[in-house]
């Protein structure tokens, strides 16, 4: 058992998938399911979007993936002259090519999909949204962007999120289809804790998430290069050791349009911090083997749960 997950275990293969897209396959014995990763080439056309996340959905299912995450706005160039203009209402779905899409996309082969996230508008405002879909092409949960990205560090970068979109005010957590999942892939998917890019900022959000059950966490994230070299990485492990579960993250490429400037490098994380699998910032699939008994293994070795000292710094 230990032996299988040492990094010695690890297959590395690149691979050309048919529409020319490198794929990177991460393969670990024992593992339960495997995890596809969609980092996509995101443009100024909403409809060529949509055929590269579709085409980009089916080649991380050929590859064995039975969940797939896409990036923080996929759909919509990352930048304010977009969102209202490219934002669709999920309350009338027969209005939203997005939400048909990746509900076509999950049924069709049987999948759960974090559909990354897009511009949703609701009640006359902007939201930042995470639409999950289960195997039957059911949207599962919604998550909207809590943390709002506003930043404003002179001579290097400044963003506000908070001039464009509402803040969501709940946490997310979706159980997947595990009798589906079980009789029919042998996987087991489990509980997810969803969050959008910033929110991985805050230990609270994946604490809480831990504290409900959640093995994995994902997040669809666009970390700009003045933030992601020092800090994408780090936020990842630290808030995959610190609750000794997987961590997903999943980026558009670098050379998606608009004014934005996206680190990309979409990675998996496993429960003590270390990085299974990860990209470049170039379009590509990422598909890696997750094997939740590692998070036991970690846990058992290391009861964090049973050490801390709540007497202490949380009263
Ligand atoms: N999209 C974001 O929330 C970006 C972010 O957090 C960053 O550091 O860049």
């Amino acid at each position: 058992m230990m032996a299988s997950s040492t990094p010695s275990s690890l297959e590395h293969t690149m691979l050309a998938a048919s529409e020319q897209v490198p794929i990177i396959v991460v393969a670990i014995y024992c593992g339960q399911f495997k995890i596809g990763l969609c980092q996509l080439s995101v443009t100024s056309e909403k409809n060529q979007n949509l055929v590269c996340a579709r085409n980009s959905i089916k080649a991380a299912v050929e590859c064995g993936a039975r969940l797939v995450v896409l990036p923080e706005m996929w759909n919509c160039p990352y930048s304010n002259d977009y969102f209202a203009k490219f934002a669709e209402d999920f309350e009338n779905e027969d209005a939203s090519p997005t939400f048909s899409m990746l509900s076509e996309a999950a049924c069709s082969h049987g999948i759960t999909i974090v559909g990354g996230s897009v511009p949703e508008s609701s009640d006359g405002r902007l939201y930042n949204t995470s639409c999950v879909f289960g195997p039957d092409g059911k949207l599962k949960a919604k998550h909207r962007k809590i943390h709002l990205f506003d930043i404003e560090i002179p001579g290097d970068i400044t963003f506000k999120e908070s001039d464009f979109f509402a803040a969501g005010d709940k946490p997310t957590i979706v159980d997947t289809d595990l009798a589906t999942d079980k009789q029919l892939f042998n996987a087991d998917v489990g509980r997810i804790g969803i969050g959008i890019c910033h929110d991985i900022r805050f230990p609270e959000l994946a604490a809480l998430y831990r504290a409900k059950g959640a093995r994995i966490i994902c997040y669809p994230g666009a970390f700009n290069i003045s933030t992601g070299e020092l800090l994408w990485e780090v936020m990842q492990r630290a808030r995959a050791a610190d609750n000794q579960l997987f961590v997903a993250t999943c980026s558009p490429s670098r050379d998606s349009s608009g004014s934005y400037a996206i680190w990309g490098h979409s990675t998996l994380v496993g429960p003590s911090g270390e990085i299974i699998a990860t990209s470049g910032h170039e379009e590509t699939v990422v598909v890696a083997e997750i094997d939740y008994s590692k998070i036991e293994l970690q846990r058992k070795g290391l009861p964090l749960d049973k050490q801390k000292r709540a007497d202490i710094y949380l009263s």
